[in-house]
């Protein structure tokens, strides 16, 4: 991930953060096969309880709502790197186990798994557990879902009281103690949901079970749950209302087209826009009557907003015609309307309004409204490394040759930006600092939009998990988190404005998929700015139809220092003109660039250029000579010289070049 992720760690630190996870891995190899041991559950669930408690408290002291607190100087560090893959198998095919029987570091293939709550949520900053119950009172046990917690916008274990877990996996958290742990959010399943918070109170089993509702019952449950907005909540009571339909032989057809209906308005909520889109059209009663067309227009509307928020402007067009035909006059939908037009000439002709795109910044949180303009783009097998962008006709310096929305950006100030220290057993246990956030945010809308899943999947990554086809089980999209991480730490940049000032802790990233399919070169052929997530890469010299479009990865003007990082970040070693002759430079000469490049960025740091004396322009000339005189002149022609780059700037400033 190219984002300013450099962090300073002592040799001693990093060596902790290494044997920690070496010894985890270690000890989870060690304990393999050992059977489930019962444990004090008086003990867990008052822990748990008391973890709750305090961080209820500390939220409450600080005035914060739910969410964990960021905390000013720590960072989260875990291993990477031991992946496996998430169930794929249907809940009908598994065979029930009881928690007494699961073994330590297996994954019980062909296994399901029913679970209680028994304890409130413990929130953590990576993870959140639970204290759950088997079949039996005695029996319980700890459950941890890592990092991808949120089931529409709600912690999934606070959702649900009751759960099944598909092929469970028991390990050791980054603890070191022993827990079900769930990496893959298609793994869990609510079997009941929570609609009280003290549920897991409940000691008897048979408490907990739901009452059977019936599907109007679930209709008006949901509607409640909206009332209250609690979405998540609303969208299973609307899914279970359903699902009764179903089982009991489709019922009348205008309650089934209410709970469509209904679901669609708090799937568009929800940024469920897939569903959101599906149900608006299943809700449609094609009646002839005044209230019936009144109500398949709204549905109409809701298809129309889905549709154009995943930039589907064709689909969002006809959607919101239908609608103007049954119920003519919506001020709103004309409003859409004039947009797809707009939409519809930036992704044609490239036309953007980008003042207005930076004006609207605040509003739409950085997320301006526009469409992708890559009609001058195309992806092909690449000489440099796998897939590659090419130009599709001829492009001139300065023009642009790409607009781009981020298919998700986190940035630094909103609540989900945080970044994590990552240890890579799979490589040399390197350190990296991974935008987790980010991952969690592509994970989510992944699983709210099984639509937006294979252009994902079909960027480079290193463990391809399930490979690059969409796996949709039980009604769920199935989305390999291990996969995704690999995405995203080989794809995602660092999306800051300024991003050298930014927190590297909670720095902002984000995930462009054109872009991603872009090389780089430290000599490349096109640039990047960004309008909120909205990127332009322009072209920095003329490119010839056919050519490969690149740019550089990392401008670190210190040869030992990019090629450290384009190989710690991105994997590879570059093989571009400017790297052959930079490392055919002695070190001694590399180190005195260095050195020299140092002094320069200390003078300009000192010196204003407006106004500045003799003396001061006489010493910026002889630093200029003194880099220059780094350079061989005949291995650098043509190339840039970018130590020098800085001084050269200030020279001009000074009006004495
Ligand atoms: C953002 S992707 C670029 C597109 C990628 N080539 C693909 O097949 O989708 C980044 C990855 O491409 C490869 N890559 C990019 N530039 C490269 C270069 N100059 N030399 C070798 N590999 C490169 C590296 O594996 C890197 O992690």
């Amino acid at each position: 991930m190219a984002t300013n992720a450099t962090i300073f760690m002592t040799p001693e630190e990093s060596d902790r953060v290494q044997t920690r996870v070496q010894d985890l891995i270690q000890k989870r190899r060690d304990q393999k096969g050992q059977k489930w041991e019962p444990c004090d559950s008086i003990s867990l669930i008052q822990e748990a309880t008391s973890a709750s408690l305090l961080q209820d408290l500390s939220f409450a002291a600080l005035g914060l709502g739910g969410a964990p607190k960021k905390s000013q100087d720590t960072i989260v560090a875990y291993g990477v790197g031991v992946p496996y893959l998430p169930s794929t198998a249907k809940l009908q095919d598994l065979v029930v186990m009881k928690l007494g029987d699961i073994c330590m570091e297996t994954h019980h293939r062909g296994c399901v798994l029913s679970l209680r709550r028994v304890s409130p949520v413990v929130e953590m900053k990576s993870s959140s557990w639970a204290v759950v119950q088997g079949n039996l009172q005695n029996e319980v046990e700890r459950l941890e879902v890592f990092l991808h917690r949120s089931q529409n916008e709600r912690n999934i274990l606070d959702l649900g009281f009751e759960f099944l877990i598909k092929e469970p996996y028991y390990t050791l958290n980054n603890q070191g103690q022993r827990t079900i742990r769930i990496d893959h959010p298609s793994d869990i399943f609510i079997s009941a949901h929570n609609d009280d918070p003290e549920s897991w109170r409940r000691r008897d089993r048979s408490e907990g079970l739901q009452k059977h509702c019936t599907a109007a019952e679930c209709k008006d449950l949901g509607n409640t749950a909206l009332y209250d907005k609690d979405y998540a909540l609303a969208q299973a009571h609307y899914t279970e209302g359903l699902r009764v339909l179903m089982a009991e032989g489709d019922g009348p057809n205008s309650l089934k087209h209410d709970i469509y209906r209904n679901r669609s308005h708090v799937n568009l909520i929800l940024e469920r826009h897939d569903e959101a889109i599906a149900d608006a059209l299943t809700s449609l009663t094609r009646g002839e009557d005044e209230s019936e067309k009144s109500l398949d227009a709204k549905a109409y509307f809701r298809a129309g907003t889905a549709a154009y928020r995943l930039g589907n402007f064709g689909d969002a067009k006809d959607y919101f015609n239908e609608q103007l035909k049954l119920v003519p006059g919506s001020r709103l939908t004309s409003t859409y309307l004039e947009k797809i037009e707009m939409r519809e000439r930036e992704m044609s002709d490239g036309l953007y309004d980008f003042e207005k795109a930076l004006r609207s910044l605040p509003k739409t949180k950085g997320r301006p409204d526009a469409a992708d303009f890559i009609r001058r783009t195309k992806v092909k097998s690449s000489p440099v490394s796998g897939q590659g962008l090419f130009a599709a006709d001829d492009i001139e310096a300065n023009d642009v040759i790409m607009c781009e929305k981020a298919f998700c950006v986190v940035w630094g100030n909103e609540d989900k930006a945080f970044s994590a220290l990552t240890c890579d057993v799979r490589d040399d246990a390197a350190i990296r600092v991974f935008p987790a956030g980010l991952h969690q945010a592509v994970v989510q809308k992944l699983m709210k939009n099984p639509s937006q899943i294979e252009k994902v999947l079909d960027l480079f990554g290193d463990y391809e998990g399930l490979g690059k086809k969409l796996h949709e089980r039980d009604g769920i999209p199935v989305v390999d988190t291990f996969q995704i991480h690999d995405i995203v730490q080989r794809n995602a940049f660092g999306a800051g404005q300024r991003p050298e000032d930014e927190d590297y802790r909670n720095a902002s990233t984000g995930l462009w998929i054109r872009a991603s399919y872009i090389n780089h070169s430290c000599i490349g052929n096109a640039k990047k700015e960004l309008f909120g997530d909205l990127m332009v890469l322009r072209a920095t010299r003329k490119i010839l139809a056919g050519e490969e479009i690149m740019h550089s990865y990392d401008e670190t003007s210190d040869y030992d220092a990019r090629s450290k990082a384009l190989h710690l970040t991105w994997g590879f070693h570059c093989s571009c003109r400017l790297c052959i002759a930079e490392a055919q430079d002695s070190p001694a000469v590399r180190k005195k660039r260095l050195m020299l490049e140092n002094d320069a960025k200390i003078f300009i740091e000192n010196t204003k250029a407006t106004g500045a004396g003799i003396i001061a322009v006489n010493r910026a000339k002889r630093l200029r000579r003194s880099i220059e005189e780094t350079f061989n002149e005949k291995r650098y022609k043509n190339l840039p010289r970018r130590a020098l780059l800085g001084i050269e700037q200030w020279i001009q400033a000074a009006g004495r070049g």
